[in-house]
């Protein structure tokens, strides 16, 4: 690797509580760069992106006409994002796209994609991000970047950057699932999508999980994709977080992921997602948040 390039995409857009858009900086406040630097990783952290428009707490995700809050919000920061996450893979480096509320995943992957054959995405969440406009419960699109990569969805989210699907259904992997959606449990079935719940995870132990999970997207991808939403934690653990689904992972769990993630070699981008300092206790989340991403990068645990 030649250097962690850190994208700091400061977007609320996707969901309708404030403050998730300052999670980038909490992340930098609980020393995000200095630990990844500690792994003797080159880190170039190349501030944030906002979108043009500004936050309004007054008008912030009122429901639109077709379903999806902040719409015009999304597309443009999604645009903007996209093409700072190109720029990185092209230059060799590994992005850190920091969030921020999960419709970053759309820019994230838009950008990175088109530099794989064969890009594989491991979803580690306790929701799906499956949905679409119609299927969507809330209208909130930071329950449906993953569905748009696909190429399921709102046309001009599917078309950001780059035309059409960007990521294959048989190369994902969803680790942490506790909260499914009707439309996204159907998705799945049809799809056939590796998911792995709760329930499994509690049966077959996260590490096996893990190299399940590697062993199925290694025989067929190109590069990895890491999208860890921090309410794949339990709240207890990660309470700093807009959605949060009791009865989830553990940090250890969660590091020991990580660790098995580094290990293989295989993970080729990442997306850090969902902090929100406003609703936190301290900052304990993103100092989570930043343990999880220093054992990506290779911090061992005791
Ligand atoms: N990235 C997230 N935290 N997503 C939560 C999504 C919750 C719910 N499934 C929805 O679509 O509204
Ligand atoms: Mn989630
Ligand atoms: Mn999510």
């Amino acid at each position: 690797m030649k250097r962690v390039d850190i994208i700091g995409a400061a977007t609320a857009f996707g969901q309708p509580k404030l403050g998730v858009d300052l999670g980038p900086d909490a992340l930098r406040y609980a020393n995000l760069i200095e630990e990844i630097e500690k792994m003797n990783i080159e880190v170039n952290d190349k501030g944030n992106i906002y979108s043009d428009f500004k936050v309004d707490a007054s008008t912030h995700s009122r429901r639109s006409e077709n379903n999806l809050k902040n719409y015009e919000q999304v597309v443009d920061f999604s645009e903007k994002l996209a093409a700072a996450a190109d720029e990185s893979v092209r230059a060799g480096a590994f992005p850190l796209v920091i969030g921020g509320d999960h419709s970053l995943s759309i820019g994230s992957l838009a950008g990175i994609s088109p530099h794989y054959d064969n890009l594989g995405v491991i979803w580690y969440d306790a929701h799906g991000d499956l949905n679409d406009s119609a299927s969507s419960p809330s209208g909130n699109i930071h329950g449906m970047p993953l569905a748009i990569a696909c190429g399921v969805g709102d046309e001009k989210l599917v078309n950001i950057h780059k035309t059409g699907a960007k990521i294959k259904p048989e190369n994902v992997v969803l680790i942490g699932m506790r909260d499914l959606d009707e439309g996204e449990t159907r998705y799945i079935k049809d799809r056939n999508i590796l998911t792995y719940t709760m329930r499994d995870i509690r049966e077959k132990g996260i590490s096996a999980v893990m190299s399940d999970a590697l062993e199925y997207l290694e025989a067929k991808t190109d590069g990895i994709h890491l999208s860890l939403d921090v309410d794949a934690l339990d709240p207890e653990e990660t309470p700093g977080t807009g959605t949060p689904v009791g009865e989830g992972l553990s940090l250890w769990e969660t590091l020991l992921a990580m660790n098995i993630l580094h290990d293989s070699g295989s993970i080729t981008s990442m997306d850090l997602v969902e902090v929100n300092p406003l609703l936190d206790e301290g900052n304990m989340t993103a100092e989570k948040a930043v343990a999880m991403a220093s054992a990506l990068f290779g911090r061992k645990q005791k």
